[in-house]
C-alpha cells in the first residue's frame, strides 16, 4: 500500500446558489443548488497526503503555513473518511492508525470569494479516499462537512447539490447531470476584481440570512425548484440563452437575500454593478444573450459565455474597464487567447482605468484527479 497521494481538485462556481443550512454541524441545505465544475488546467487544489508511522503527529500547511489540524471540519472530514475505510476495509488498520501530513495549495487567491473552500475540501477529501482506498465510494457527503459547496468540487461538468431530506444528511450529495465533454464550448472569464480576504465569510453570513431574511424562505420554497428544473434543461439542451438567464436571476436573488439579511451582507461593489449594468448593455446591442454573469460572496464576476465569444466579451471588457497592464500575461491569466484590437466599442462609455486587477479564462472541466 503506498503512503502518500497527490492530487488535484476543481473550483466550481454555483449558477444557482448554496445560501442557507438547516444543519449547521451537519452542513446541510436548505436548497438544491448547481454547479459548473471549471478546469483544473487554470485553476486547482494542489494536495499531497503521507502517512508514516513515524509521524507524531497530524500536521496541515496551506500555502506554506502551518495551519491549526484540529479545527473541526478538517477532523470531520478525516476521521469519516477512516471509519469508511475502516468499514469496507479498504485498507490495512495500520495504515489508518498512522498520523498523516497534509500539504496543500491553490493556485489561485485563497479565501477570497473565488470558491478555495470548494476546491480545497474536495481535495483533501479526494486524496484521503485516494489513501485509503477507497476508490468508487460516494464522498461528496463527506466533501461536504468540509464546506458545503466542496460536495459539486467532487464531480465534473455540471453538477447539482442534492440537499436532502434524511436528518442525518445521507442524502445531501452531489450529482453529475452532465460531464464537461457534453458542453465543452462553456468557457469562463473571471474579472477579479479584488482578490483579498472577505469580511463577512459565507458561513456566517448565511446564517444570518437564514436568522433574519425574510425573502428567503420565498427563494427556497417558490424560486429554487423551478430554476433548477430550468436550467438542467437548458444544460441538458445546451441552450445559452435560457441558461444565461436563469444564471443571473439567481446571483441578482442571492445578492438581495444578501441585502435582506440584518444587518446587511454587502458582497458586491460599485465595480461589480458596472460590470452587471455592461453586460445588459452588452447583450441588448448585440441582440443576443453572448455573456452571463454570476457572483459568489464577492465582488469578482464569474462570467459564463460560449467560446466564440470570448475574444469579442474581452475586447469589450478592455474598452469599458481598461486597465494599464491588459496586454501583459500577468493580467490575462488562464487558458491563452488572442483579443481582437477591436474599435467599435467607442458608443460605450468606460469605467474608471485600473477598476479589474486582472482576468482568469478558463472552461467548464473534470472533477478531481491523482497526480503522478
Ligand atoms: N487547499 C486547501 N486545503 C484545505 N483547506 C482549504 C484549502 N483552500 C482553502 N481552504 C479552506 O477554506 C477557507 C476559505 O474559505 P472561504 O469560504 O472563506 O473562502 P472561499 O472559498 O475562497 O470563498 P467562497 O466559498 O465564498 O467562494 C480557508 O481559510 C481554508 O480553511
Ligand atoms: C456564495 C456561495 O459560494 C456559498 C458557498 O458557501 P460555502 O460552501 O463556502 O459555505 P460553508 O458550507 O459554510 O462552508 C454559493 C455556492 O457556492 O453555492
Amino acid at each position: 500500500m503506498q503512503n502518500s497521494v497527490t492530487v488535484i481538485a476543481p473550483v466550481n462556481i454555483a449558477v444557482i446558489k448554496y445560501w442557507g443550512k438547516r444543519n449547521e454541524q451537519l452542513i446541510l441545505p436548505i436548497n438544491d443548488s448547481l454547479s459548473v465544475t471549471l478546469s483544473t488546467a487554470d485553476l486547482c487544489s494542489k494536495t499531497t497526503i503521507t502517512a508514516d508511522p513515524s509521524y507524531e503527529e497530524n500536521k496541515i500547511v496551506l500555502n506554506g503555513k502551518e495551519e491549526n489540524f484540529d479545527n473541526e471540519r478538517i477532523t470531520r472530514c478525516v476521521e469519516m473518511i477512516k471509519h469508511r475505510a475502516l468499514e469496507s476495509e479498504s485498507c490495512s488498520k495500520e495504515l489508518l492508525a498512522y498520523k498523516i501530513h497534509v500539504d496543500s495549495e491553490n493556485n489561485f487567491p485563497t479565501a477570497a470569494g473565488l470558491a478555495s473552500s470548494a476546491s480545497g475540501y474536495a481535495c483533501l477529501v479526494y486524496a484521503l479516499a485516494q489513501l485509503y482506498g477507497l476508490k468508487k465510494q460516494e464522498i461528496s457527503d463527506i466533501a461536504r462537512m468540509g464546506s458545503g459547496s466542496a460536495c459539486r468540487s467532487i464531480y465534473g461538468g455540471f453538477v447539482q447539490w442534492q440537499k436532502g431530506v434524511q436528518l442525518d444528511g445521507k442524502d445531501s450529495i452531489a450529482v453529475q447531470i452532465a460531464p464537461a465533454s457534453h458542453w465543452p464550448d462553456l468557457h469562463v472569464l473571471i474579472l477579479v476584481v479584488n482578490d483579498s480576504k472577505k469580511k463577512v465569510g459565507s458561513t456566517s453570513g448565511m446564517a444570518r440570512s437564514v436568522l433574519t431574511s425574510e425573502l428567503i424562505k420565498y427563494r427556497v420554497e417558490k424560486c429554487v425548484p423551478q430554476r433548477i428544473h430550468s436550467i438542467t434543461q437548458a444544460i441538458k439542451d445546451r441552450d445559452f440563452s435560457k441558461f444565461a438567464e436563469i444564471t443571473m436571476k439567481d446571483s441578482n436573488q442571492f445578492h438581495a437575500i444578501c441585502l435582506d439579511t440584518y444587518p446587511p451582507c454587502v458582497y458586491m461593489n460599485d465595480v461589480s454593478h458596472a460590470i452587471v449594468n455592461f453586460v445588459h448593455e452588452f447583450n441588448r446591442n448585440e441582440g443576443e444573450t453572448k455573456v452571463a454573469y454570476t457572483f459568489d460572496a464577492g465582488p469578482n464576476a464569474c462570467l459564463y459565455l460560449p467560446e466564440k465569444y470570448v475574444k469579442r466579451v474581452l475586447a469589450f471588457f478592455n474598452h469599458v474597464l481598461p486597465n494599464d497592464n491588459q496586454n501583459s500575461v500577468e493580467y490575462l491569466r488562464g487558458t491563452p487567447v488572442d483579443i481582437d484590437e477591436e474599435t467599435e466599442f467607442s458608443q460605450y462609455t468606460p469605467y474608471e482605468r485600473n477598476a479589474l486587477k486582472y482576468i482568469i479564462h478558463t472552461k467548464v472541466g473534470d472533477g478531481p484527479s491523482i497526480v503522478d
